[in-house]
């Protein structure tokens, strides 16, 4: 292990202490839990024929593998007489037993875990249509780790019923009782001899499951730590590299990864003691049957059912520590499905208004957005939106201007219920946006967001994410319009490929294609939340020729911090700490020497000074001493 790592074991690092919740939610519940087992039945139940084949191979398996033995102990009996014939015959039944058996392992395998492994998909599937059904609020206090893990491994945990076998649990039963039975008639001594091993391997599978679970649930919460650590610091390497944090996070994921691995070597050390341990006693099991048998000088005991008798012993102990193995198996599989059931069990799901519940008084008819005494918090006990009222008529263009975290961008997210009001009411179209249906809400809006996502694909799948079947003339078309064109078209246009979240763009490319995004869309209300922030000033001068034309004939929600790029709106309203300072046009707003005539004027002699100009006296103090209280993004 690494210096760093040996420090970081013996502090706990920032990542140690921020996944502890992992630690926290990963109890190991009961093995075995009905409720779950139930909850599991309709992602298996469209596949059960899988299963009742591989239940019917299970048992045929089960039942010629009882004649083994019998077989063995008569190929010894013929030996011994020197029967030619028989021994010929005794080798057909053996060939036939062996291939008939392996041709039933094959379908019984083959079926059951083709019933997992569909039944699995099905409910990934449906975990990943519930994480859309979520509102965002779930997402800023759920972190990515701990959903990643969910719908892999804890699925895969639940798979693993099938995959390892578990259910064949039901076989290894049946086939201890046959093999009880089968020993009791052929010799019920050395029976005896047989079972009094069994309080030992008891004691034995006891100590070891108990440890071997500890490992187990420990290697579920450190795997659930290795994968949150990894997704952001994967996402997040641009950073960690140019504030030169390798060695220190590498360090961090070495105490990770080195927990990891001795949770790891725990479950492989207990594994492999029951194994041999179990060996060792079946070994001592064999050898007391050949003394006992020696003892009595064979006596009424024969060769040949010697020979049969091991054979049955041998058979005896596979399945008790087969069953011992599918105990932990069980109880992990149980573990993850309580893991995923609590997630499905959320309750912040993305729906429509229930009948009972207060919505908003019906808007008048040229109302396109209204925001009717609205507190709003992310955070319990931290407001961020105090009585805020507005509204915007059809077709009005309405800028929301304020310094940084006055809440702008929360006013779009309401309109587009990403979140729900606390109290007061949101309208768009003159209804309460919890009566729409959620796409029906959604499909009345193009939005440019402030920070742009884009998927992997091409231009054109990003382009065209709001259609099922893109169409290139139009996603054209809307690149075009904002006069991005040409641009894209020196990469391989609209088929140039767009890497993961859109790396290989940079971030002025990234909004453009945002924009056009929006313009393909072409729904009735537009919102662009500092949308020409990360662009050159050439693009956003042709941007907002492209924009007021995109914006004619449709309500616009403008946010931003240049207010150059906003003189043209009808309506200015300004946000200060969660409130609406003052409302109005531009030359309103200036002549009222507010807040926005403040911010106006700062800005206004910073750029100056940026441009090199001259400034009128008394904003040179303000302009070399104060920084603007709006944020500058662009370059
Ligand atoms: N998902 C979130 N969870 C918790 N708090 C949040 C969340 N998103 C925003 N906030 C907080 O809400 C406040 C308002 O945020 P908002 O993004 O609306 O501000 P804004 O006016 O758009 O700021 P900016 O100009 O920087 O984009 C901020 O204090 C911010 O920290």
């Amino acid at each position: 292990m690494s210096a760093q790592a040996t420090t970081a074991v013996k502090k706990p690092n920032r990542a140690e202490e921020k996944l502890r919740a992992f630690h926290e939610e990963d109890a190991m519940g009961k093995a075995y839990d009905t409720r779950l087992v139930r909850r599991l039945v309709p992602f298996v139940r469209p596949h059960v024929r899988f299963l009742v084949l591989s239940f019917a191979s299970l048992a045929c398996l089960t039942g010629l593998n009882l004649l083994k033995p019998i077989v063995m102990g008569d190929v010894v009996r013929r030996a011994n007489a020197s029967d030619a014939q028989g021994l010929v015959r005794d080798g057909v039944y053996l060939s036939l037993l062996v291939v008939g058996g392996q041709l039933l392992t094959l379908a019984q395998l083959y079926t059951m875990q083709v019933t997992g492994a569909r039944a699995m998909a099905d409910l990934r599937a449906h975990i990943f249509l519930f994480f859309q059904s979520l509102q965002l609020r779930f997402f800023d206090r759920t972190p990515v780790g701990r959903l990643v893990t969910r719908a892999s491994n804890d699925v895969d945990a639940v798979g693993e019923l099938f995959a390892s076998g578990v259910l064949n649990a039901a076989g290894d039963l049946i086939s201890l009782v046959g093999i009880v039975a089968m020993m009791l008639l052929l010799d019920w001594r050395l029976s005896l001899i047989a079972f009094a091993a069994i309080p030992i391997v008891g004691a034995i599978v006891q100590y070891v499951r108990k440890r071997s679970r500890e490992a187990f649930r420990d290697i579920r919460a450190k795997t659930a730590r290795l994968n949150a650590f990894l997704n952001e610091q994967v996402n997040g390497i641009s950073v960690v590299q140019a504030y030169s944090r390798e060695d220190a996070t590498a360090g961090e994921f070495d105490a990770i990864n080195h927990a990891y691995l001795d949770a790891n070597k725990r479950s492989i050390y207990y594994e492999a003691m029951l194994d041999a341990a179990i060996e060792m006693v079946s070994t001592l099991c064999i050898a007391s049957v050949l003394w006992w048998a020696g003892l009595k000088r064979m006596g009424d005991i024969s060769f040949p059912l010697v020979v049969t008798f091991t054979q049955y012993i041998k058979q005896f102990f596979e399945p008790i520590s087969q069953l011992s193995q599918r105990y932990t198996v069980l109880q992990s599989a149980m573990a993850g499905a309580e893991r995923i059931f609590q997630l499905l069990d959320e309750k912040d799901i993305d729906g429509v208004l229930s009948t009972e519940a207060e919505k908003a008084p019906e808007g008048p008819p040229d109302e396109a957005l209204a925001l009717l005494d609205v507190n709003f918090e992310y955070k319990p006990g931290v407001p961020v939106l105090k009585d805020v009222s507005l509204s915007a008529k059809r077709g009005e263009k309405i800028a929301l201007v304020g310094a940084t975290g006055a809440g702008k961008s929360t006013v779009a997210s309401l309109f587009l219920r990403l979140y729900e009001v606390n109290s007061g009411f949101a309208r768009v179209f003159g209804k309460d946006v919890r009566t729409y249906d959620r796409h029906a809400l959604r499909e009345q809006f193009s939005v440019v967001p402030q920070d742009v996502y884009l998927f992997t694909g091409t231009v054109l799948s990003n382009i065209a994410m709001s259609d099922p079947t893109p169409d290139r003339a139009k996603a054209e078309e809307a690149l075009r319009r904002i006069g991005a064109l040409e641009l894209f078209e020196r990469r391989n246009g609209l088929d140039a490929e767009v890497d993961e979240r859109g790396a290989n763009f940079s971030a002025g490319e990234r909004q453009l294609i945002a924009f056009a995004r929006a313009v393909y869309r072409d729904a009735p209300i537009l919102v662009l939340d500092e949308a020409t922030a990360s662009v050159d000033s050439d693009t956003e001068a042709r941007l907002q020729v492209a924009l007021d034309a995109v914006m004619a004939d449709r309500t616009a929600l403008v946010i931003a911090h240049r207010l150059s790029t906003i003189k043209a709106v009808d309506r200015i309203i300004v946000f200060h700490k969660g409130r609406i300072a003052e409302a109005g046009t531009h030359d309103e707003l200036l002549a009222r020497q507010g807040v926005y005539a403040r911010l106006y004027r700062m800005q206004y002699a910073h750029e100056r000074v940026e441009a090199g100009d001259s400034l009128p006296g008394g904003l040179k103090e303000i302009a070399a001493g104060e920084s603007p209280p709006f944020s500058r993004r662009s370059v």
